[in-house]
């Protein structure tokens, strides 16, 4: 890895560390009603708190477009923080200026102070030079461990590492060595799968990654397209007619760059979309014209398996099917337990990520069990997508 990590970071009791995390959680009724993020940057805190720095927290929370905004206040964010981490976080009202510097000035060794939302601030997403200097003021050293706002080219995910000493928290190191494996410098065949509802939101991710791996699975709402492109008719499918020319495209580029195209064989037809509807296999160029795809077939959960049982990595987003309401989860939660056996067999390494695929993964009980699951939503696609991260690069350059 070419840039710098916490095993850098020695001699640093004292120091003022200014570490970007990723708190933008889900809150419901003041309650934080997930906390896989704060558990993710939970390792990053504790280190550098025991080796004695004081540790001061930089995040985003919401959209608040650069002026305080009550319910997106990280306050709310706090307590689950403290739980977590079981220690007692302080919380100062502002990022910069007197607020921030009185909280740090009160600072021990080993403490941790969470600074308010960095975007109630318009210099943030901005990347406003006077506002990165008012940040850097209050830090030694900098450490960024939120891969999932990497993809933000803001003060405090990028501008900062401009400033002062930069390092990879473990979050971020974890992430990127992942994506390396995935993606980066694969042991081939790498599979890449992706579902979903609709093409159009990833066109960029489908046309890069044909360049990239061995064979593209395209299932889901989006696999429609891409059967309708073929002259099938899919009936009353989720479906976009107007993407059909992009759709060959892509696949042309596949058959170019040599990357098999993997579209199902069959799939389940319901004419209503919910939970236990009516439903049967069809084959795939027998959809009824009443009818909709909510899920791939067993013949094609059958294939996609066959392609896991010969790649050594996977690279997954978007689920199979309508995976929300059963039965029509069958396909999605199958192909995730394969891929998570062959992963605890140490025979695949399986990259996964996006806000719906981790829900899925989770819903199959097997998130566990793959090589890595990224919290990151726009970040992930992203780097899928082959576009340069901003707060990756700078971290790569830094001094
Ligand atoms: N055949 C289908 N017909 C209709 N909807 C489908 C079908 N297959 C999958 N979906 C829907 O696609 C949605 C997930 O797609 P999405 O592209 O949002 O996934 P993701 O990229 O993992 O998540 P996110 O966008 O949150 O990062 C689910 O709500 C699922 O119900
Ligand atoms: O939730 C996310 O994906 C990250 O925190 C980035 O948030 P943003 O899309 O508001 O920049």
């Amino acid at each position: 890895m070419t840039f710098k990590t916490l095993d850098d970071l020695t001699d640093i009791a004292g120091k003022r560390v200014l570490v970007r995390v990723d708190l933008n959680v889900p809150v419901k009724d003041g309650q934080v009603t997930d906390t896989t993020r704060i558990e993710r940057v939970a390792p990053t805190i504790r280190e550098l708190s025991e080796k004695g720095a004081k540790v001061i927290l930089l995040a985003h929370f919401g959209r608040p477009k650069g002026e305080p905004v009550e319910d997106m206040s990280l306050k709310t964010i706090a307590p689950a923080v403290e739980e977590i981490l079981d220690q007692r976080v302080y919380f100062a009202a502002d990022c910069i200026g007197d607020k921030a510097a009185g909280a740090i000035a009160e600072l021990n060794d080993g403490d941790v102070l969470l600074l308010e939302n960095t975007r109630f601030h318009k210099g943030e997403e901005k990347n406003d030079p006077a506002f990165v200097t008012a940040l850097a003021a209050n830090g030694d050293l900098y450490v960024n461990d939120a891969f999932s706002a990497a993809h933000r080219a803001h003060a405090s995910t990028e501008g900062l590492a401009h400033h002062l000493p930069a390092y990879a928290g473990r979050t971020m190191q974890a992430e990127l060595e992942a994506l390396e494996k995935g993606l980066g410098n694969p042991k081939r065949p790498v599979v890449a799968i992706v579902g979903g509802a609709k093409v159009s939101t990833k066109i960029d991710l489908l046309q890069n990654l044909v360049k990239k791996v061995d064979a593209l699975v395209i299932g889901g709402g989006m696999a429609n397209t891409f059967l309708a492109a073929q002259g099938i008719d899919v009936g009353k499918s989720l479906c976009e007619h107007d993407l059909a020319e992009t759709a060959r495209s892509i696949v042309a580029a596949a058959d170019a760059a040599g990357c098999a195209i993997v579209l199902p064989e069959d799939g389940v037809v319901a004419r209503e979309f919910k939970a236990g509807a009516d439903n049967e296999v069809v084959d795939i160029k027998a959809i009824p014209a009443d009818a909709m795809v909510l899920d791939v077939g067993p013949k094609s959960v059958a294939a996609v398996s066959d392609w896991i049982s010969r790649a050594e990595t996977l690279v997954w987003n978007g689920p199979l099917g309508a995976f929300e309401i059963a039965p029509f989860d069958r396909a999605t939660v199958a192909v995730a337990e394969h891929a998570a056996s062959r992963t605890r067999a140490g025979a695949l390494v399986s990259v996964a990520g996006g806000g719906d695929t981790v829900a899925a993964l989770n819903h199959a009980e097997v998130a566990d069990d793959f090589s890595y699951v990224s919290t990151a939503g726009g970040a992930f696609l992203e780097w899928m997508e082959g576009k340069p991260l901003p707060g990756v690069d700078i971290l790569r350059q830094a001094k």
